[in-house]
């Protein structure tokens, strides 16, 4: 039997956002009938692109011009000399590009990449487009548009893509109403004595180990284990108390093994929750913050998982999943969490609301609404009067 055709989405992101763009271009595929095979960068074999038919990259630049950590590798394969201008004949590709116009090499990678590509000799699809944290509606404005001349032309190159037609489109309410993710919940102590009150380094690292295996949002495949940690034992503000700006002086020491490091390097800090806010968000969602979990895809073939959330085995409290794995109480909620909720709102009035929200029309009321004021994950849950939903839905 012939195999069906799949449309592949490569990303490399940094902070999260080139994710957050890969995962609703699979949505949307798959809206459409179109498989999709959705990987990090640095889940993909470089050496198997002149294989493809359609390939969709979502990059975001980082440090001054730099790829992400996970693209680096797929990048040093691609400018190998030996290549040659032949070697993606064929190949379709489309690129998306996350940055800000605030630096000075905007959008350098992606910029990069498309011509690399096509110096390669692959053929684009649509023209690349570059998302900018400095517009109005960030980097969804330029995204709504390449999305629909991307559906466009993808079905001129490659009809078999969408066996269902063009003008095939399932509706909301019934891609998000076939959750991709399972929890199983545990009622079992057995599993509890094993966390007991042991608040050792290796029993934290085996926390986030499980967590981050378990999350279905991954930035890059090597990410699991924490890279070391640190005890902060100065924190001090350097700007006027009132000027606006809050510009501090931190001094940290190692209480695992030391990194080698060297001046200049970047330090990405991963801050926990307050965990009141962890215990309030689970609590609205209807669940028990203290109760065992397990979480993994529906079922292994489903397309935007990847494959090493397999390998979530041990049961880990759904309090210390979240506080672990999503962003409650700090960062505004992507235009996702809007379009599931409109699904689960119970009043006719909110569920419209937050239809718009999540429409391309409501675009930069949102962007107002998150991002300009400041509303995180838990203020925008709380703020809806009722809702219900599975305990997978979480
Ligand atoms: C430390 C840092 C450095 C950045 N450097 C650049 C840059 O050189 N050029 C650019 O266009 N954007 C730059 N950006 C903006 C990011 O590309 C932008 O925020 C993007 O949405 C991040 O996507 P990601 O979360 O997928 O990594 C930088 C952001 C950070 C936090």
């Amino acid at each position: 039997m012939e195999e069906r055709p799949m449309l592949l989405i490569l990303y490399a992101t940094q902070t999260g956002n080139a994710l957050d763009v890969a995962e609703q271009v699979g949505r949307e595929a798959e809206r459409r009938a179109c498989a999709v095979r959705l990987l990090s960068l640095d889940e993909y074999d470089a050496s198997s692109l002149p294989r493809e038919n359609a390939v969709v990259f979502v990059v975001s630049t980082t440090g001054q011009g730099d790829a992400p950590d996970s693209m680096k590798g797929f990048w040093k394969y691609l400018l190998q000399r030996n290549l040659g201008q032949h070697w993606l004949e064929g190949v379709h590709y489309a690129v998306f590009g996350l940055g800000d116009s605030g630096y000075q090499k905007f959008n350098f990678v992606a910029k990069k990449l498309d011509r690399r590509l096509s110096d390669l000799g692959a053929t684009a699809i649509v023209e690349r487009a570059l998302g900018d944290d400095q517009h109005p509606s960030g980097y969804e404005a330029a995204l709504d548009p390449w999305m629909t001349s991307l559906w466009n032309m993808l079905n001129k190159v490659n009809p078999n893509l969408f066996p269902n037609g063009p003008g095939f489109l399932i509706s909301y309410e019934k891609s998000i109403g076939q959750p991709k993710i399972q929890i199983t919940y545990h009622t079992i102590d057995k599993e509890g004595s094993e966390f007991s009150t042991n608040s050792d380094l290796k029993h934290i690292e085996m926390q986030i180990e499980r967590a981050r295996t378990m999350s279905p949002g991954k930035f890059s495949n090597n990410k699991n284990r924490p890279d070391c940690f640190l005890k902060m034992i100065k924190n001090q503000l350097l700007t006027k108390e009132g000027c606006g700006k809050d510009v501090r002086h931190l001094e940290f020491e190692f209480v695992s093994p030391a990194v080698e490091y060297e001046v200049g390097d970047v330090l990405e800090v991963l801050p926990g929750q307050n965990p009141t806010a962890v215990d309030a968000f689970i609590r609205r969602c209807n669940l028990d913050p203290e109760v065992f979990v397990t979480v993994s895809p529906v079922e292994v073939e489903n397309n935007l998982l990847r494959s090493h959330l397999n390998a979530a085995k041990f049961p880990i409290k759904l309090k210390s999943f979240v506080e672990l794995t999503m962003d409650i109480a700090s960062a505004s909620p992507r235009r996702y969490l809007f379009e599931v909720m409109s699904i689960f709102a119970t009043a006719q009035h909110e569920k419209e609301r937050l239809q718009y929200f999540a429409s391309p029309e409501g675009r930069d009321d949102l962007y107002q609404y998150n991002q300009k004021e400041r509303r995180t994950v838990l203020e925008v849950v709380s703020s809806i009067g009722g809702f219900s939903f599975s305990s997978n839905a979480i």
